[in-house]
């Protein structure tokens, strides 16, 4: 029950590296954070984490078995800006059961009303599109879930909701999380290991020793 990649480099231009060497697991149940100034790679790495883009080096497990391009994707992404995300062509309904059909009891959770189902994805606010793109991510098949920067452009009341229902069905399910941010408070508040990617390499943060978890 692990995702796991090993000595993962990466470049878009060749022999530019953006980092190298990257070691990193996280189990089922645990949640992971990572931070790093921006522009160090960090977008770069949950992309290769969830399959969308192939390391120039390296391989990705899952369960010890590297993972593969065909059915579906394990490890699912939010992104910052939901809408780049989304087909502008398809209305919110069928953008929301392209992979399966969301119960209510899900939609509800995150606050997703019904009338917004008929509108295009233009129509809605940065938070409520949000909200979609979480729900999407949580098909059932799901096993790990990576937030990149997911909160940072909505507002905090909004923000506190959104982690409050995304925590509490990620400890429902067991299922981990790897947390993108910049918001150290947050990572601290929610993580069980945070790692700090710097300099092309990912390297741990040592928990301060009056460190508590808040679950
Ligand atoms: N498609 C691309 N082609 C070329 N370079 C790219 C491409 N996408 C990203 N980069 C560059 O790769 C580097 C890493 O980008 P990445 O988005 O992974 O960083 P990040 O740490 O997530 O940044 P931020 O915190 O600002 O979101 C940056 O210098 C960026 O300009």
């Amino acid at each position: 029950m692990t995702l796991r990649c090993n000595n993962i480099g990466f470049y878009y231009n060749h022999d530019q590296w953006i980092f190298r060497g990257v070691n990193f697991g996280i189990k089922r149940g645990e949640i992971v954070g990572i931070s790093g100034y921006s522009g160090c790679g960090k977008t770069s790495l949950s992309k290769i984490l969830s399959n969308f883009q192939q390391p120039c080096e390296g391989e990705v497990l899952i369960d010890g078995k590297l993972i593969s391009l065909k059915g579906f994707q394990k490890v699912q992404l939010i992104y910052q800006h939901p809408e780049k995300s989304m087909n502008p062509k398809w209305k919110m309904k069928e953008i929301l059961n392209e992979s399966y059909s969301p119960d209510q009891d899900l939609l509800d959770t995150f606050g997703i009303k019904q009338e917004w189902m008929n509108r295009w994805p233009i129509e809605l606010s940065g938070g409520e599109l949000q909200r979609f793109s979480i729900v999407r991510a949580l098909n059932p098949l799901t096993e790990y879930i990576i937030a990149d920067e997911m909160t940072t452009m909505l507002d905090g009341i909004t923000q506190a909701y959104i982690w409050k229902q995304l925590l509490s069905i990620v400890k429902k399910r067991n299922l981990g999380l790897i947390v993108i941010s910049h918001e150290k408070e947050l990572l601290k508040k929610i993580c069980d290991r945070i790692y700090l990617m710097e300099k092309g390499r990912l390297n741990i943060i040592p928990p301060p020793k009056d460190c508590l978890k808040v679950s």
